[in-house]
């Protein structure tokens, strides 16, 4: 249970490991929760609908644009993914900080309309590394491959708006480095200022008493 819980934005190129790093943190850390996104792609092999995505047909993602149901939605490598108001206010409820596993696009979106968000950009060591582990998920067509990879592109220059960037070399490394980071923001959001009036009250106190041997 989090005082203060926020938002917490994961971005990265396709095959930089974001989705592996985000569901190792939330194995680990009970303060964190997942807002499964809505998305027109088809599911992958392995894959549970409301679990890793709500798959929706296009019609249905477009009611929902519709009824205004979704904090944000972009669309990427030709489908359309959306995070649900819904999604984000259930895990918030729940006194957790909500993981967003979305892309740059949703990201420009959540800062808007999350001030209080953290945004984290998840980098691959070198691109090599990038297009082995896309190739390596072996999920992809050819065709996706390769619109993806380009896609990466674009993305990478995005990178320098976010207010973390961390390398997945060694995954332990990038789990831990993310999980450092969500303690240091709750540290500045709950216990900074819980400090700040802990010392207040013992400062007033000590002057209290010296002025009172005057
Ligand atoms: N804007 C937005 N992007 C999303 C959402 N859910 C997933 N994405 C992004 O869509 C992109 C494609 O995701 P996915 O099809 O699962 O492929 P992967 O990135 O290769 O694992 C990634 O950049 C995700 O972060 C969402 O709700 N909103
Ligand atoms: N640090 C790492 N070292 C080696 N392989 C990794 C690392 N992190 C993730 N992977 C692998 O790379 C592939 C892409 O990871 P994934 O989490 O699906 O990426 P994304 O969600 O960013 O598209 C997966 O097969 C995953 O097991």
């Amino acid at each position: 249970m989090t005082r203060q819980p926020f938002p917490l934005v994961l971005s990265a190129p396709s095959g930089a490991g974001k989705t592996t790093i985000a569901r190792m943190l939330l194995k680990r850390r009970s303060d964190v929760g997942y807002s499964v996104s809505c998305t027109t792609r088809a599911p992958r092999p392995g894959e549970v609908d409301g679990v890793d995505y709500h798959f929706l047909t296009p019609e249905q993602f477009d009611a929902a644009v519709e009824r205004g149901e979704f904090a944000e939605w972009a669309e990427v490598h030709g489908r359309k993914y959306g995070t649900l108001v819904r999604e984000v206010k259930a895990v918030m409820d729940r006194g957790q900080h909500v993981m967003l596993d979305i892309d740059v696009q949703g990201a420009r979106q959540v800062v808007q309309r999350f001030l209080d968000a953290v945004t984290v950009f998840v980098v691959p060591p070198s691109a090599e590394a990038l297009v082995a582990r896309l190739a390596g998920r072996n999920t992809e067509s050819t065709e996706m491959l390769a619109l993806r990879l380009r896609n990466a592109i674009q993305e990478l220059e995005e990178a320098e708006r976010y207010q973390h960037v961390v390398v997945n070399d060694n995954l332990e490394d990038a789990v831990a480095r993310v999980s450092a980071l969500i303690d240091e923001e709750t540290l500045k959001r709950e216990r900074l200022p819980a400090l700040g009036k802990d010392v207040d009250r013992v400062v007033t106190r000590i002057q209290q008493e010296l002025m009172a041997r005057i």
